[in-house]
């Protein structure tokens, strides 16, 4: 038996989360084609070939702009300290950018920890493109423990990952039972859900200003529950947005995530939705610490 914790860590919009659900088969999770998606990190458990593998999904690492961004950029570099083994995640059909090259240096900083580098989304890359690649890793990157090339979307190449993360686990026991494959909070699981639904509605500035939270949760004689949900904007032009003519955006984020929570809970539920403006909150310590994202400091 063997186990251990990999950090899976990288730029925003790399493939992290993709390439975690898809290792882990669950959603844990959320994904959308923008930048800064991840905004905790997040364990995807894996039990394969007598192996525990404990995946954690961080968010990108960037230069941050605002506190919020502080939180996301200094949750993963903590996590560099932590596992076993690091999984640096590079999107193989875009050039090596300073903000690949940002995230090196944040793993330099890890020291001796073994690093294996995952070259993404070779789906996009022809082999010329994948040969010049790996010559252009070498001069802006440098040396690896080891390196595999996949498509987290398409599910190419992951038993390859397993086999080069293997010498990384260690003996012993495994960390969390079998039938484990997240150790997000339910209530996590359900903002999380929301929230992904609202990036895909939206875009611009309004994806990075959207905080959601539960409110309250009404138990109900049907069985049936009320959960009431708040979404936070940051300004009351967002608002609009949000809730969309005639409520139309608002509306197709409920039905949404509605049923992708139902799924989840195995039974139905009501759900409110209440669109806030909460200014600037992702500068506000009060309201992020009140939102479960917690600074250095803390
Ligand atoms: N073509 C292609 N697209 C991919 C692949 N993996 C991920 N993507 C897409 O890339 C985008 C970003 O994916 P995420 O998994 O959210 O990226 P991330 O690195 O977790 O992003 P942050 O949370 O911003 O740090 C999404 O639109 C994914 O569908 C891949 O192998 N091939």
């Amino acid at each position: 038996m063997k186990a251990g914790f990999i950090a899976v860590v990288g730029r925003p919009n790399v493939g992290k989360s993709t390439l975690t659900n898809k290792l882990v088969s669950e959603k844990v999770a959320i994904v959308s084609d923008k930048a800064g998606t991840t905004r905790d990190s997040i364990k995807g458990i894996l039990n394969h070939g007598g192996n525990q593998y404990i995946f954690i999904d961080t968010p990108g690492i960037h230069k941050p702009k605002h506190l919020l961004g502080e939180h996301m950029t200094s949750v993963a570099i903590q996590t560099l300290k932590e596992v076993e083994v690091i999984l640096f995640v590079l999107d193989g059909s875009q050039e090596i950018s300073t903000g690949d090259q940002f995230v090196m240096e944040r793993i330099e900083e890890a020291r001796n920890t073994p690093r294996v580098l995952v070259i993404n989304k070779i789906d996009k890359m022809s082999d010329e493109a994948m040969e010049a690649k790996r010559a252009e890793i070498e001069e802006k990157l440098g040396k690896f423990d080891g390196v595999v090339e996949l498509s987290a979307e398409y599910a190419l190449g992951l038993p390859k990952l397993l086999t080069a993360l293997d010498p990384y686990l260690e003996e012993g026991m495994m960390y969390y039972p079998e039938d484990m494959y997240t150790d997000m909070p339910m209530y996590k699981i359900i903002t999380e859900t929301v929230r992904e639904k609202l990036l895909h509605k939206t875009r611009d500035e309004i994806p990075h200003s959207i905080a959601v939270e539960i409110v309250d949760v009404v138990r109900r004689p049907n069985g049936k529950d009320r959960y009431d949900i708040n979404i936070y904007v940051e300004r009351s032009s967002q608002k609009g947005i949000v809730i969309g003519q005639n409520g139309k955006v608002l509306k197709e984020v409920g039905i949404e995530a509605r049923r992708d929570i139902e799924e989840i809970l195995g039974k139905k539920i009501y759900m409110n939705l209440w669109v806030k403006v909460k200014e600037k909150w992702r500068k506000k310590k009060p309201f992020l610490k009140e939102m479960g994202y917690h600074l250095d400091e803390d």
